[in-house]
């Protein structure tokens, strides 16, 4: 909650809700007063209203009491009791004269005839019809009557009858008189009345009579409460009462009967004053109360207002701006509020001490932070750094600025970034609240800013609070360690004088290798080397110069072995057994021929004249090899048998390689004889082409002849080529053989030509290092040039195989698109037995796909083979591509071919392949295909 902002539930809001508690029952007992003050006033203007009802009622009694006197008086008189109507005349005649009060008096028979009156009126009147009459007959006592319009006199009058009895008791006659109703009103004239206050005189039926103030307003008419007041008068005398007028204004009224005797009629006086005239006062000094109390209420609340912020807030403000600054890692502020010995300043003055020591606790860890030799770094919840030491700044070459904010990660190299952020991932997600210890140790390689990388032990801790989660970590480089590690182990693995691995080694790498050989259903061979002639040059020239030798021959055999080399690989190995003995471990091999050619590198590079000091050397090596698992399968016999091998190879004369089996010596035996007559049989002239026809399906005319080379041996006769292009492909001779070939082909096109036969393709076979060989564009040129082929001729085409130019597959489009370019056409080897890359096939510029004999040899028995035959003529006719069978030996063969819309063919079915000679008769004959 921020200070300042009013809260329900701030500090503010609860001692103003205790000022409300306290000033709550002076309100009330304020406005109970009021209330109380209010009731004693309506008590008393009733009170008064009533006895001013009594006072009006009183002498308004007088004129009716004085009337009835004066009537009951008359009745006595003889004249007018049982006088005849003329004495009767004579005693009333002029007897109100001059008197204001009574309009008439007169007498009446027990009929209700006009006797004899005041005025002398003449002619006959009857009155038994008038209600005072008959009331009077009726209740025998005097009435008085309601209000009405005197028949005699016609004005607006009230009277009084009294009936008059004789001895007997019967009413003989009945004396009247008649009021002027303005008496009435000429008394309330004189009353002083309070504001407001009215006065009425009404009759029986509420007609009011007299009234005061406004009478000629309301004379002759119905009082309203009229009704009311009859109603409750039946009951009692007098009373009170509050009602609203037809002008909304509430009243209070008062009334009282003018007549003890109801029987004798009813005339009541009403009197009404406004409610609101009655109140006005109580009401004004209720407001009054009431202002002055909201008036010191609400200054109660102003100072308590301010008095809260002056007394309590500003102090609380100050504790809680420091306490946040302390959180936010400011140990240096201070409430900085004055002494006191309230409870406030003593609280700030323990939060100024606390915070004291914190700072001092903070300075004392930052400044051991600083001097501590290992780098510390505090990193967030999303792997940002927040906080790094001085030892990190120097560990690291970047400054704090450079590190706060960025992902940890920037010190880790960035091949090792991904898995270190997996490694921060998981160790956030075991955390728990609180504070876990340093203490997990972690080796990972760091990274400076300047990228180079050092090896570092990392201890972490992590801190989880509400503000967040913190990794601590603790960097130590360990750089020295490890190298003292690493020089440790290579001492103990490694030979000291040449750096090679050490017999230990060997063995340790050779137990996993042949682990690995047997997953890989591969093979393995140990070479067991030993110096032929080292004896003599330690005990002629002495240990140093055998040193010295021994340090040359080990890195002759390393570079022997060098990466790039075509058969050796990463994982082969030498190592130094002792004295002049070496073991070579060759990994992954598939083919013996590979161990026999890399045996043959060793002892070229080993048989080259050394030279130390001005000193030339010779030595030679004798090698024994052993092949895991064929030989055996365990390491001791494996080097055993490996040492027995070298043995023989000293015993067959020295600076040779001996396989441990008899049966592995004889392959190596035919195929270096192989190759020792290959490097002289080009020189002899012993190689010759013979030429294969390939022949148009459809037309059955033969267009085009395959080169194939042969080896005319002068002992073992006719070598075809696969017992020796293997060899020559493996020893390099393969180039200057192919290079022959392609110009004696060329040639013998050329010569075909001349000689007028009809014109074909020649097809030569390019091997894999011929096709890779970097001049081979300048010798295709050559070829074609010295034997005078046009290039636009179509006269020559190179066959190349499938997997030759799935290799290496951008470099192959090139060359292909180098030889298109010079009007070679091409033609895919061998199809079908590689995994060709349909979209790379796309792009080559080839002309022919050539289907592998070993799909056609069996295209009419086998339904798989036929069915590859068939795609294989269906995609590369999509290609816009020729199709060549090769192999094809029967009718029925060609029969299914040309069902599949295969293009051409060649094979024992038209013809083997023929010295050129016979296939000049053939073209001259020009033989077709049959059928
Ligand atoms: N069973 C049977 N075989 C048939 C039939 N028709 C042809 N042949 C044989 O099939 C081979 C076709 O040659 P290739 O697939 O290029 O296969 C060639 C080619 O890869 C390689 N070769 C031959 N001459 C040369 C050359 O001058 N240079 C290179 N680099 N390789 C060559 O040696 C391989 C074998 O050549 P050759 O022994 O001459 O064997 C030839 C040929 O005599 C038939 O109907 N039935």
């Amino acid at each position: 909650m921020a200070l300042g902002k009013f809260t329900f539930s701030g500090v503010r809001a609860r001692v103003l809700l205790l000022v409300a508690l306290a000033v709550a029952p002076w309100l009330a007992i304020t406005i109970y007063h009021a209330i109380e003050e209010r009731g004693v006033a309506i008590d008393a203007a009733q009170e008064n209203t009533l006895r001013l009802a009594r006072l009006v009622s009183f002498e308004q009694r007088e004129t009716i009491t004085h009337s009835s006197a004066l009537l009951q008086a008359l009745s006595t008189l003889p004249e007018i009791k049982n006088g005849a109507p003329t004495v009767c005349q004579q005693r009333l005649s002029g007897m109100f004269e001059g008197d204001q009060h009574y309009t008439n008096i007169g007498v009446l028979d027990a009929r209700g005839t006009l006797l004899c009156d005041a005025l002398a009126t003449q002619g006959s009147h009857w009155f038994g019809d008038r209600d005072w009459f008959q009331q009077a007959l009726k209740t025998r006592q005097l009435f008085i009557s309601s209000l009405m319009i005197g028949r005699i006199t016609g004005k607006t009058v009230l009277v009084i009858a009294q009936p008059i009895f004789n001895e007997n008791g019967t009413v003989m006659r009945v004396a009247w008189t008649s009021i002027n109703i303005e008496w009435f009103q000429h008394a309330l004239k004189q009353l002083n009345l309070p504001e407001g206050t009215t006065v009425s005189v009404m009759d029986v039926n509420g007609i009011i009579m007299a009234q005061h103030p406004d009478v000629e307003k309301y004379i002759g008419k119905l009082n309203p409460l009229a009704p009311l007041v009859q109603g409750i008068l039946a009951q009692k005398k007098e009373g009170l009462g509050r009602a609203k007028g037809a002008d909304g204004i509430t009243r209070l009224f008062a009334y009282h009967r003018l007549l003890e005797n109801p029987k004798m009629g009813s005339i009541y006086v009403s009197v009404t004053t406004p409610t609101d005239i009655l109140f006005a006062k109580s009401g004004r000094v209720f407001a009054r109360d009431l202002g002055i109390l909201g008036l010191t209420i609400a200054l109660i609340f102003i100072l308590t207002w301010f008095g809260t912020d002056i007394l309590v807030l500003r102090k609380m403000k100050a504790l809680i701006q420091s306490a946040k600054r302390i959180a936010q890692g400011d140990f240096s502020a201070r409430t900085q509020l004055a002494q006191g010995t309230d409870e406030l300043s003593e609280l700030a003055s323990v939060f100024d001490n606390m915070a004291q020591s914190l700072e001092l606790l903070f300075q004392q860890s930052q400044h051991i932070m600083e001097v501590t030799p290992e780098a510390i770094i505090v990193s967030n919840s999303s792997g940002k750094i927040v906080m790094a030491n001085a030892q990190t700044e120097r560990l690291f070459g970047y400054n704090r600025d450079e590190m706060i904010g960025q992902a940890i990660e920037i010190l880790v190299p960035e091949r090792l970034r991904a898995g270190h952020t997996v490694h921060r991932g998981a160790y956030m997600a075991t955390a728990a609240p609180g504070v876990r210890a340093m203490g997990e140790r972690r080796e990972l390689f760091a990274r400076r800013k300047d990228g180079t990388e050092f090896p570092t032990e990392i201890s972490l801790g992590s801190l989880k609070t509400e503000n967040g989660y913190f990794v601590i970590s603790a960097v130590r480089d360990v750089s020295e360690r490890k190298q003292f590690e690493t020089q440790i182990l290579h001492q103990a693995t490694h030979d000291s004088l040449t750096s090679l691995p050490n017999r230990i080694l060997f063995h340790d790498i050779l137990a996993h290798a042949m682990a690995h050989a047997l997953r890989t259903e591969k093979l393995l061979a140990v070479l067991f080397l030993d110096l032929d002639g080292f004896k003599n040059i330690n005990d002629n020239l002495g240990h140093e110069y055998g040193d010295m030798l021994l340090k040359e021959i080990a890195q002759r055999l390393t570079a022997t072995l060098r990466k790039d080399d075509l058969v050796a690989r990463d994982d082969d190995l030498i190592a130094r057994q002792g004295g002049d003995e070496f073991t070579i471990l060759l990994q992954g091999i598939s083919v013996v021929d590979n161990i026999i050619q890399i045996a043959e590198k060793i002892l070229a590079a080993v048989s080259r004249p050394f030279i130390v000091d001005s000193h030339e050397m010779h030595v030679t090596a004798s090698i024994g090899i052993t092949i895991f698992p064929f030989d055996d399968t365990d390491i001791q016999s494996l080097l055993r048998n490996a040492d027995t091998a070298m043995y023989h190879a000293k015993e067959n004369g020295k600076n040779n390689f001996q396989f441990y089996t008899a049966a592995m010596n004889a392959v190596v035996h035919d195929r270096m004889e192989i190759e020792n007559g290959l490097r002289h049989a080009l020189a002899k002239g012993e190689l010759v082409l013979h030429y294969q026809p390939q022949v148009d399906i459809a037309s059955g005319k033969m267009i085009a002849v395959e080169a194939l080379v042969r080896w005319a041996h002068p002992e073992k006769g006719l070598i075809p080529p696969d017992k020796f292009i293997p060899v020559a492909e493996e020893s390099g001779l393969i180039v200057p053989i192919g290079e022959w070939v392609l110009r004696t082909a060329c040639r013998q096109n050329k010569a075909w030509q001349n000689m007028g036969l009809p014109h074909i393709r020649m097809a030569v076979n390019l091997s894999a290092r011929q096709f890779r060989q970097p001049h081979l564009l300048t010798v295709v040129a050559k070829a074609m040039e010295d034997a005078g082929l046009d290039p636009n001729s179509d006269s020559l085409e190179l066959e190349v195989t499938e997997s030759v130019v799935m290799k290496d597959l951008e470099g192959t489009i090139s060359t292909l698109n180098k030889l298109h370019a010079m009007g070679v056409r091409l033609s895919i080897d061998d199809f079908g037995t590689g995994y060709s890359s349909l979209s790379y096939l796309k792009r080559f510029p080839i002309n022919t796909l050539k289907i592998d004999q070993s799909f056609v040899r069996d295209i009419t028995t086998d339904a798989d083979d036929a069915a590859i035959a068939s795609t294989i003529v269906t995609l590369g006719h999509s290609l816009k591509l020729r199709i060549i069978a090769e192999g094809v030996e029967t009718a029925q063969q060609l029969a299914l071919l040309r069902e599949m819309k295969c293009d051409e063919m060649q094979g024992y079915y038209f013809s083997k392949p023929l010295e050129a000679a016979e296939l000049e008769k053939l073209l001259r004959e020009e033989r077709r295909l049959s059928g």
